[in-house]
């Protein structure tokens, strides 16, 4: 077969000709149809979303199972399982009832609280989300047992310490929180120990109730004037100090994190953490608990803080190491403190730093009013809702929070970067021993301009599902590609294009492998390499190793190398059609006129073998592979 010139030609028209209108603007894979597992036989979740090509719609589906059916463009998922028609949310802790409500709106709402753990394990593999509060722990444990259906976990409220977020991201599972509805609720309850505390209002109430009248024992201490040391600089510790200003405190902050205009714009000094805990009358603690913070409040820490100090904490008792803190308040380097938190909750009948006089106690309560149950409450049912039905969330804590309108645009794209993925690695021989990938953008856009997370994300796992029972998705990705110790790194090269599209084309390289498809490698270095774009919204492959081509990756590929000579496409479509097995798109690329060439043709139905023996008998064809996208 001759061609005119050395570029690629389709010869073959595909039979659902894409809209050019389709192209960029098609309705947005949902972020759950990244996160969504699209393992080939199990499936994971009981919604997940289908793309409909003739609509280009993403539509809510029940349970589906990712095929290569040419009806629709990739991806590609179709009912599988009508047993789960809606999913299961199960809330573990009381929730508001406008947030259940919202849940029942979508799902099937099962509030079971006080559940054990072992309970909790044994229910959960029916659950396709979680709602908690601060009580229920959501360990490795718990994950494991839901057998990856679990595919939400929605934190109502904000710390997020009794969630393995570890655990959760390797199973792939996504946790949102509720960060805003209950800070006042939180920097409210933060105040009314502050100023409870100095005013001995509990001690004195309880020794009332104990029928005595103790004026001389209870004299407090005034708050006008004196320091008070934020730890944690955030929503809560911000808006503490806000309202510790308006009382007349002198308010100082420590926050590595926190940017310095804010804390300018309401009056407080930023100081390092020395200076904070030696110069405060009071410390109030809003710091998360992390590894980082766990104990951070110790007796070495207690030594240094001024003779008197004391102490407020809203945030987590695991922050301050409470034996110190018991001695602390012995010694009277602590004169009072005011806890909501505890390490253990609810603490030990015996606790001796609860049963101290001069602390006061509540059984953490900083965000139980009603108006911010309510709104945490509305807040994460919204976002768990939001989350199974696909649907960017703005609070994800252990996936990257992606604009809807970076989606949108994105969503072809994204496509384009799984099917390049999963061809790329089945080009290796054996399909193993990949070490590194390189993924190769070219764009018009300013590297500001271009979030390649998703990307990244869909070309792992086009990488590690075809030779692996992994599912990947955009929580888990880079942490299964470090496990499996494949390393993918991302490369930018500016193009003199329209920056209207996001991408230009996208190069997916495997180093250090050997190629089923020798052809695949490329010329300079013998790295497997492929290269795609999308036209009309579809994608596209558009070289493999030196060679142009033009194939919509759609269905199955068939790559052959041949001697470029005429009758070439004539010989090949006729075995394909002989046994009824439907061409969608053929295109001939080469390097050198009349001496090699590539043909890359896109079929609806998988060839049995015996066809693609017969192709690989036609004697000007040098090498062949059958790829499934
Ligand atoms: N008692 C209760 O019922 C409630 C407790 N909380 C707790 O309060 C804490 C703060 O909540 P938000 O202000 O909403 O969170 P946030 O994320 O807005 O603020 C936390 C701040 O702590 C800072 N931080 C992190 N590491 C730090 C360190 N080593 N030293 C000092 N600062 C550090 C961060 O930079 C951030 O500015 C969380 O632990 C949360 O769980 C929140 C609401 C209710
Ligand atoms: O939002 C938080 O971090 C809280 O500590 C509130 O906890 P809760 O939801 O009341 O168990």
């Amino acid at each position: 077969m001759a061609m005119a010139s050395s570029s690629t030609k389709a010869v073959f028209s595909s039979p659902v000709t894409p809209s050019p209108s389709s192209h960029p603007s098609q309705k947005p894979p949902s972020l759950l149809s990244f996160l969504r597992s699209t393992a080939t036989s199990t499936p994971i979740s009981n919604i997940k979303l289908s793309h409909s090509r003739s609509t280009s719609q993403v539509v809510v589906n029940s349970v589906l199972k990712t095929v290569t059916s040419p009806e629709t463009s990739a991806p590609n998922y179709q009912t599988q399982d009508l047993k789960y028609p809606r999913p299961t949310i199960l809330v573990s802790e009381k929730l508001g009832e406008a947030g259940l409500e919202v849940l029942r709106s979508f799902g099937n709402v099962e509030c079971l609280y006080g559940l054990s753990p072992d309970e909790l394990c044994s229910k959960i593999s029916s659950c396709d989300a979680l709602i908690v509060r601060s009580g229920t722990k959501v360990s490795r444990q718990v994950l494991e047992a839901s057998k990856g259906r679990l595919k939400v976990v929605g934190r109502a409220g904000v710390g997020i310490d009794n969630v393995d977020l570890q655990a959760a991201t390797e199973f792939g599972c996504l946790v949102v929180n509720a960060p805003t509805a209950n800070t006042v609720a939180a920097a409210e309850h933060g105040i009314a120990l502050l100023t409870a505390m100095a005013r001995n209002v509990a001690q004195a109430d309880a020794s009332m109730k104990a029928g005595k009248w103790l004026r001389s024992k209870y004299v407090g201490v005034s708050l006008v004037g004196k320091t008070l040391a934020i730890m944690g600089f955030g929503k809560v510790g911000s808006e503490v100090a806000r309202r510790a200003k308006g009382l007349g405190m002198h308010v100082i902050a420590h926050d590595p994190y926190a940017p310095a205009d804010r804390a300018r714009a309401l009056g407080v000094e930023l100081v390092p953490f020395n200076q904070a805990i030696s110069t405060a009358d009071f410390i109030s603690l809003h710091m998360p608990l992390t590894p980082a913070t766990s104990k951070v409040f110790n007796d070495e820490t207690f030594a240094n803080m001024k003779k008197g100090v004391r102490l407020i904490n809203v945030a987590r008792g695991g922050v301050i190491d409470e034996d110190a803190l018991v001695r602390a308040l012995n010694s009277g380097i602590v004169a009072q403190a005011a806890l909501d938190v505890f390490t253990e909750e609810p603490p030990p009948a015996d606790s001796k730093l609860v049963q101290c006089e001069n602390v006061t106690v509540t059984p953490h309560l900083g965000a139980s009013t009603k108006e911010a149950q309510e709104g945490v409450a509305i807040e994460i049912a919204e976002a768990v809702v939001g989350a199974l039905k696909g649907e960017l969330s703005a609070t994800a804590v252990n996936a990257p929070m992606v604009p809807p309108e970076v989606v949108s645009e994105l969503s072809p794209y994204v496509v384009l970067a799984e099917k390049l993925g999963r061809l790329a690695v089945q080009l290796v021989a054996g399909g193993s021993g990949i070490k590194s990938v390189r993924v190769v953008y070219k764009s018009a856009r300013d590297p500001d301009d271009l979030d390649t997370r998703l990307l990244r994300a869909m070309v792992t796992k086009g990488i590690i599902e075809p030779i692996s029972a992994s599912f990947v998705n955009l929580v888990n990705a880079d942490f299964t590609a470090k496990q499996k110790g494949l390393r993918i790194s991302e490369e930018r090269i500016l193009v003199d294009s329209s920056s209207e599209f996001p991408v230009d084309s996208i190069q997916v390289i495997i180093s250090d492998v050997e190629s089923k498809f020798a052809s695949a490698l490329s010329d300079n270095n013998g790295d497997i390499s492929i290269e795609g774009k999308v036209k009309f919204g579809m994608p596209h492959l558009t070289r493999v190793g030196s060679f142009p081509v033009d194939v919509s990756l759609e269905g199955n590929l068939i790559l052959c190398r041949q001697v470029d000579q005429p009758g070439m496409i004539g010989q090949v479509g006729n075995i394909l059609g002989e046994q009824n097995v439907n061409v969608s798109f053929m295109s001939v690329g080469r390097t050198v006129l009349r001496t090699k060439a590539i043909m890359a043709i896109g079929v609806d139905e998988e060839p049995d073998k015996e066809t693609l023996e017969k192709i690989g008998k036609v004697a000007a064809i040098e090498e062949f592979v059958f790829l499934k996208l």
